[in-house]
């Protein structure tokens, strides 16, 4: 007799998943290495930045007083470039020659450029002479506007970006904190893969998932490791399973997860004593996604068919990577678009339509992606969004407003946002 599954919504398939996920532990790493890596703690700011007032430009600093409407005429009695401080006073009807980023005189309160000037020597000292009326604060940055003492600058779980890592040098990180990326094992299963250096045989196919795996996880922030390509053979994917998941935080394995005579996945399962979570869901393609717990690690069963992989990926395996890197909005990001095609099918499943965003007359348009079927390879490839069409029984026509899932972003959302979405419920 075939298993009958019973398939659940996507939401409680998220909830049960993500009930599963750990935080990973936190390390440190060298500044100049921290690219792509996720912070560890809040970036707070331990000084104002700038950390004294200064001059935006080139030019004379003065007493916002001593300027008037008439010709102002001031006597120059210092200069200072970046980097260095006037150690004189500055008195009524005089000024310093300062350049751009050096730190305002204390008794100074606004700059004028060196454009907006006269240089005159007169016995032996030398004047500025101008008929701008200056006020108080004219081109100068004053201290914190940039960033105030005490300011939650990036919160942790941030992904580390180049603006980033400038914050992180301001505030003297030499060594920056940051989580440990999850070690994401791939398994591929299937007596029809062959490597990716072989010729074609009849019958057989490249392994593309391990690939695009590979990409997925990087994406998200894991760190994938390839453990294999095995025939359908329930002895020797069972050990490599096993072995496996010594070496790992997540393992994910594609393809022997239906109901088939060759798929020993659910087999392998059951020999683990794995907690399986769920092995149907509402929605196509990865209808057949299986996520299990094993000794407190999260085993995802993926399908074999390109679209429901990727698919089973980015909706389960991804937000357990997230929550992994101690970020507080793991869910991917959802935003509204008009839909850019027919769908004139019912279907009782949610479907996740590989898609693209397209701007057109200050519209945004989910512009369905090559064909829309489980076993499709090829729509991939410029997907960017999935277009979420709820399961319905009239289908969905061209023009209404859906909702989108946003597969390039570094930044997400939290759970309650990702519910607002609402619909897969
Ligand atoms: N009687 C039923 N048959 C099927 C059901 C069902 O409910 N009842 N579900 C269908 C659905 S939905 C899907 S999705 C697939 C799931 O298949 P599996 O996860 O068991 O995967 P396989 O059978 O191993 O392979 C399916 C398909 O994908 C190709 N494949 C596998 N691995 C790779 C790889 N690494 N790279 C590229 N392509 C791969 C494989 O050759 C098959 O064509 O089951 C339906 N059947
Ligand atoms: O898991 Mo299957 O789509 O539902 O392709
Ligand atoms: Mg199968």
């Amino acid at each position: 007799m075939v298993e009958i599954r019973t398939p659940i919504e996507v939401d409680d398939a998220i909830r049960r998943v993500m009930q599963h996920a750990v935080k990973g532990e936190k390390t440190s790493i060298p500044l100049e290495e921290s690219h792509g890596f996720f912070l560890a703690e809040d970036l707070i700011s331990d000084h104002a930045v700038p950390p004294f007032d200064r001059t935006r430009y080139d030019g004379f600093a003065v007493r916002a007083n001593d300027t008037g409407n008439g010709l102002s005429k001031l006597e120059v009695v210092g200069e200072i470039g970046a980097g260095s401080i006037f150690e004189g006073t500055v008195r009524e009807n005089e000024a310093v020659r300062i350049m751009t980023g050096a730190e305002i005189p204390a008794e100074c309160d606004a700059v004028i450029m060196l454009e907006h000037v006269e240089e005159k020597r007169q016995d032996g000292k030398t004047f500025i002479e101008f008929t701008r009326k200056l006020t108080s604060f004219e081109n100068i940055t004053k201290t914190g506007e940039d960033t105030k003492k005490g300011e939650v600058l990036v919160q942790k779980g941030t992904y580390i970006n180049p603006g980033i890592m400038a914050l992180l040098a301001t505030f003297g990180y030499s060594e920056v904190p940051v989580v440990k990326q999850p070690i994401v094992g791939i398994i591929s299963t299937g007596s029809e893969l062959l490597s990716v250096n072989a010729a074609l045989e009849p019958g057989k196919i490249r392994d593309s998932n391990s690939y695009m795996l590979i990409g997925q996880i990087e994406r998200a922030g894991g760190i994938p490791v390839s453990l294999g390509q095995f025939a359908d053979e329930l002895e020797v994917c069972y050990d490599q399973v096993v072995a496996a998941l010594e070496k790992i935080d997540i393992l994910l394995t594609t393809g022997g997860v239906s109901v088939g005579d060759y798929d020993y996945i659910p087999d392998i399962l059951k020999r683990l004593n794995a907690n399986v979570l769920f092995n149907k869901i509402k929605m196509r393609p990865g209808s057949v996604t299986t996520v299990a717990e094993v000794d407190g690690k999260l085993f995802f069963g993926l399908s074999g068919n390109p679209s429901s992989c990727y698919v089973g990926f980015e909706m389960y395996a991804r937000p357990v990577i997230r929550r992994f890197l101690h970020m507080e909005k793991p869910y991917l990001k959802r935003l509204r678009a008009e839909l850019g095609a027919d769908f004139p099918n019912a279907n009782p499943f949610h479907r996740f339509v590989r898609g693209k965003l397209v701007y057109e007359n200050g519209k945004v348009i989910a512009v369905p992606v090559g064909l829309d079927k489980p076993n499709i390879v090829t729509s991939l490839a410029e997907a960017n969004i999935l277009i979420v069409l709820p399961g319905n029984k009239e289908g969905y026509e061209k023009g209404e407003q859906k909702t989108v899932i946003s597969l390039e972003e570094q930044s997400g959302v939290t759970w309650g946002d990702w519910l607002k979405g609402g619909e897969l419920v």
